[in-house]
């Protein structure tokens, strides 16, 4: 239990892609910011300076590299490097010292016990935070939608997760989860922008002069920008790219002629303008066929597309219906009804154009004729609250007056030491 000073908690959702924090009992997110952070390596003084206020970063820098504060499963590689991330992003966002803030942490969706003592760990021990709670992201999503249970589709950036929630509690057992998400999307564009010559360029790398009519792009001198720098800045443009023009297909697209689907022009920041036709549906069609399927129609398109090694682990996946019902059919029969008519889905990669109502779809073809399918996302579908649902749902819980006692505390901790969030937060 946790009687400190009346400090609203503070909720901290960090996802591979993007970070959302805020307090309890507010509907949005204060600061929704990148997961990444930038380190100098020029020589000097301010050589290994963390960098993470994301204009900051952005800032045209040399000798300056960029890294995920979290790997692609959303564990915390480097949690001295992440303490300095969560002081700045308080600290800035909610003029706040983690040492006054009750803290509410999301948790991605799979049990990682290891983890978990870790960060309870840092976070008493090297961040002094008063009290903490951890909870799991399909969690707090079906509290989000005001549903104790449910079936969350979460689709992020690098991974798609199909989570049984059963009165409050994810069924471990049977959530499964896929190293697929919005990332897989952009490196497929990227690597059809290559294909057809376009490359992307940074906007540190040239200059532009608009003279009536013309635009005139000079390259610039790169020399001392890291590749990492590089990658990031490339990641946004095409990350912006794949947000406007990706279509999620109404039917599956091997039954679709890809040169009927409406092309899409686009401009890049250097001001090269080019069309994107039946791609725009393709690559987003992994999430409802799989990959193999695709790899079948990219190379019916003739290009040099193969599917690259380090998508071989996602052979087994042949689309996000299949893992929903999969998902659902681990679960006790008897609460298999209430999850089929309660499907949620939520994840940023879920905005693309079309992918709830092909979710519909898909779902009531293939589930028992029997039963009521509903998918939603029970959100207006502004890009915050789908992004957000862990945030909202965290936001919710915090501020309840029956969680207050739910607290690990500082002084609980150092009785009876990390081991107990595993029994307070379960
Ligand atoms: N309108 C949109 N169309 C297509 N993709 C979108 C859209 N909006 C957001 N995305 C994609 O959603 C992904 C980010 O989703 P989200 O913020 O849920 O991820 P995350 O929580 O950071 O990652 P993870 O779930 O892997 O931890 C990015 O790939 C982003 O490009």
């Amino acid at each position: 239990m946790y009687a400190g000073d009346d400090v609203s908690s503070v909720v901290v959702d960090v996802g591979t892609h993007t970070t959302r924090l805020g307090y309890a009992g507010e509907d949005q997110p204060q600061s929704i910011t990148s997961s990444q952070i930038g380190i100098i390596t020029e020589e000097g003084d301010r050589s290994g300076e963390i960098i993470t206020d994301e204009p900051k970063i952005d800032y045209e820098r040399k000798n300056f590299e960029v890294e995920p504060i979290v790997n692609t499963d959303g564990y915390i590689t480097d949690f001295d490097k992440f303490q300095v991330y969560l002081e700045n992003k308080l600290k800035n966002s909610l003029q706040l010292d983690l040492t006054e803030a009750p803290l509410l942490f999301t948790e991605p969706n799979m049990h990682n016990k290891d983890h978990r003592l870790k960060l309870t760990e840092i976070l008493f021990e090297k961040c002094n935070v008063p009290c903490l709670f951890i909870c799991k992201n399909a969690v707090l999503s079906s509290f989000a939608c005001g549903k104790s249970t449910c079936l969350v589709l979460d689709s992020g950036h690098n991974s798609t997760y199909a989570a049984p929630v059963f009165e409050g509690y994810i069924l471990n057992g049977s959530t499964l989860k896929y190293k697929i998400g919005g990332s897989y999307v952009s490196s497929k564009l990227h690597e059809y922008l290559k294909n057809k010559g376009i490359s992307v360029n940074p906007r540190y790398s040239f200059t532009k002069t608009v003279d009536g009519e013309n635009t005139k792009i000079t390259p610039k001198d790169v020399t001392g920008f890291t590749d990492s720098y590089r990658d990031y800045h490339i990641e946004k443009i095409i990350r912006f790219f794949k947000e406007e023009c990706s279509l999620v297909s109404d039917i599956p697209i091997a039954e679709k002629k890809l040169e009927n689907i409406k092309s899409f022009e686009y401009e890049l920041p250097d001001g090269k303008k080019f069309e994107i036709g039946g791609e725009r549906c393709l690559y987003p069609e992994v999430f409802f066929s799989g990959v193999d399927v695709i790899n079948q129609e990219l190379q019916k398109t003739g290009g040099d597309f193969q599917m690259d090694e380090d998508n071989s682990h996602l052979k087994g996946f042949i689309g996000v219906q299949h893992a929903i019902t999969e998902s659902i059919n681990q679960a006790d029969l008897d609460i298999r009804k209430e999850l089929y008519s309660n499907i949620l889905a939520t994840g940023g990669n879920c905005m693309t154009q079309g992918f709830l109502s092909r979710l519909q779809k898909e779902l009531l073809e293939i589930a028992p004729q029997n039963l009521r399918v509903k998918a939603s996302s029970s959100h207006s579908g502004s890009v915050t609250e789908y992004c957000a649902s862990s945030f909202t749902g965290g936001s919710i819980l915090g501020s309840l007056g029956s969680f207050q006692q739910m607290w690990f505390s500082k002084q609980e901790y150092e009785e009876n030491g990390a081991i107990m969030v595993e029994r307070k937060c379960p």
